[in-house]
């Protein structure tokens, strides 16, 4: 009923804000946009479920997450897909893993900060219910 919807809306919203902020931070700019086929030829044989900050924006906007809980699931998946990827000890590869492991920290610290308990448990109610 209307006030399940004013709550989902508030989900997006909040939702948006923090995957704008990752989006705006350029140590995630590998992180932003599928990652290209023709560029980077095996990553799909190696990456099972792919994810990045657009498909999540994307997902934001099509109603697909009801809870912050299933958001934060595909941002898990974005950083560790970029542990897995790319786990040579070489420069390239240290770099991007200590990316994913700060993108994998924001993210977290956003929520615990931002994130209001009660409004969390009201959205898992809902989606129970559904
Ligand atoms: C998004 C992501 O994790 C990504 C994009 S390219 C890449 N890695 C490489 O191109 C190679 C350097 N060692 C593997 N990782």
């Amino acid at each position: 009923e209307q006030q399940e919807e004013d709550t989902l809306r508030e989900l997006r919203l909040f939702l948006r804000s923090v995957n704008d902020r990752l989006m705006q931070d350029r140590r995630f700019k590998a992180f932003t946009k599928p990652v290209d086929k023709e560029q980077v030829p095996d990553y799909h044989s190696v990456v099972k479920q792919p994810m990045d900050l657009s498909t999540a924006l994307s997902k934001i906007d099509q109603q697909k997450y009801t809870t912050v809980r299933e958001y934060l699931h595909d941002i898990d998946l974005i950083w560790k897909n970029a542990l897995e990827y790319n786990p040579e000890d070489d420069p390239y590869d240290r770099q991007i893993r200590h990316r994913a492991c700060a993108l994998k920290d924001t993210v977290h610290a956003i929520i615990k900060y931002e994130l209001e308990k009660d409004f969390e448990r009201t959205c898992e109610q809902i989606k129970e219910a559904r």
